[in-house]
């Protein structure tokens, strides 16, 4: 029986780029949040004499072969159960292409959990999160969900408090951004004016961290009670307490220089001068590097009231919610039941 995934996506709540390493990739520190937008990544697999894949996806620009994300995961995955068997593989896309989103980055995660279901076979915890930095730098983050603190080439994890349920809203421009010329680019302006040293990325750390400490708690108080209020206030505040820290997206400075139209889509989706400040986005910047931006609001309303603004200047804009981690993990599995629900309603 196939097994439906939702593959969900994530933005960046701040990025910065560090210097290039003898690997070739750059250091980098970032907050990663996942969200309710997604692909669904289908699979089917049943043991066999030899190992067979193949992909099909309802979008002509996914690669259905050995370079797709999901297909590479898949492969790498039944080598290290020292399984065979035939494998098929759907990719029903619906977040962009070098978006930013991670999309790719989530379909393979999502491909290895379907594998694991229909095989009965499961890796341990840290097989997994090596296997997903092979593939790529983003990929191990879908194996945590909600928000986690991104370090090294981003693949090494630090699991942060979740942010509350917020309404997002996400632009999706028509241009897409490819991640290695962004970082070329960024290398290009800043090879001859500062130095982009390691202590930037550490400062961002501390920064982060910062965000999630609650104020004024100098006398800490050993009662579950207390520690309850605490972690209640948190989730409340740490959206502000973040903002408040200044994040910004070092990418924001290349690909805006690139395409210059997006700096107007970001001052769609933080709101206009007759935008009441109050209904105004809370951050909003770009994702990854880019080409999609997202805006975090305090209401539905205020998010709908973007997407119309990003709407009006001919971008296309959706609105959605940051993902926590429980749901993350709670709402992965589209059912079988579900989708014979869905089948009847249709
Ligand atoms: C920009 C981000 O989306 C932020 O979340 C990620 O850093 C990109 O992660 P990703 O798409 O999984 O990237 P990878 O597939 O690992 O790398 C693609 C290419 O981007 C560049 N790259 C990526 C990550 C990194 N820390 N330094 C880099 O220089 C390298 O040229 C690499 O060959
Ligand atoms: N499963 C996949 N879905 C989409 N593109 C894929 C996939 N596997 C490989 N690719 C290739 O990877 C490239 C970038 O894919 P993706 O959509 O993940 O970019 P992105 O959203 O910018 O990712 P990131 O946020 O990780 O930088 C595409 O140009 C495509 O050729």
């Amino acid at each position: 029986m196939p097994v439906h995934v939702r593959s969900f996506s994530k933005i960046n709540l701040g990025l910065r780029i560090g210097p290039t390493r003898p690997d070739g990739f750059h250091g980098l520190c970032t907050l990663y949040q996942t969200l309710a937008l997604h692909d669904v990544v289908t699979v089917s697999a049943t043991r066999a004499a030899e190992t067979k894949i193949s992909l099909e996806s309802n979008h002509p620009a996914v690669p259905a072969s050995a370079k797709n994300t999901a297909w590479r995961m898949v492969l790498s995955a039944l080598e290290h159960m020292k399984v065979t068997a035939e494998v098929k593989i759907h990719i029903q896309k619906n977040l962009p292409i070098q978006g930013g989103m991670g999309a790719g980055s989530a379909n393979a995660v999502a491909a290895l959990l379907g594998l694991e279901r229909e095989l009965g076979e499961a890796l341990s915890g840290p097989e997994r999160l090596t296997l997903a930095g092979e593939i790529g730098s983003d990929v191990p983050l879908f194996l945590l969900g909600g928000t986690s603190m991104g370090l090294s080439r981003g693949e090494v994890l630090v699991p942060y408090p979740d942010l509350p349920p917020t309404p997002c809203v996400m632009a999706v421009p028509s241009v897409g951004v490819s991640t290695p010329v962004a970082f070329r680019e960024w290398d290009r302006l800043h090879a001859l004016t500062e130095a982009t040293g390691f202590d930037r990325l550490e400062e961002l750390s501390r920064v982060y961290a910062s965000a999630f400490t609650p104020a004024g708690t100098g006398s800490s108080g050993a009662s579950g009670v207390f520690a309850d209020k605490i972690s209640e206030d948190l989730a409340g505040n740490l959206l502000p307490a973040l903002v408040r820290t200044g994040i910004e997206n070092d990418f924001q400075e290349v690909v805006f220089q690139q395409h210059p139209p997006l700096r107007d889509i970001l001052h769609a989706l933080q709101g206009t001068e007759e935008t009441p400040v109050e209904n105004r986005a809370v951050t909003a910047m770009l994702s990854g590097s880019g080409s999609s931006l997202f805006g975090l609001y305090r209401t539905e309303a205020d998010a709908m009231a973007a997407q119309q603004r990003v709407l009006g200047q001919g971008t296309r804009a959706i609105v959605t919610s940051t993902l926590p981690r429980s749901l993350y993990w709670g709402t992965m599995f589209e059912e079988v039941e579900e989708r014979a629900e869905k089948a009847v309603r249709a």
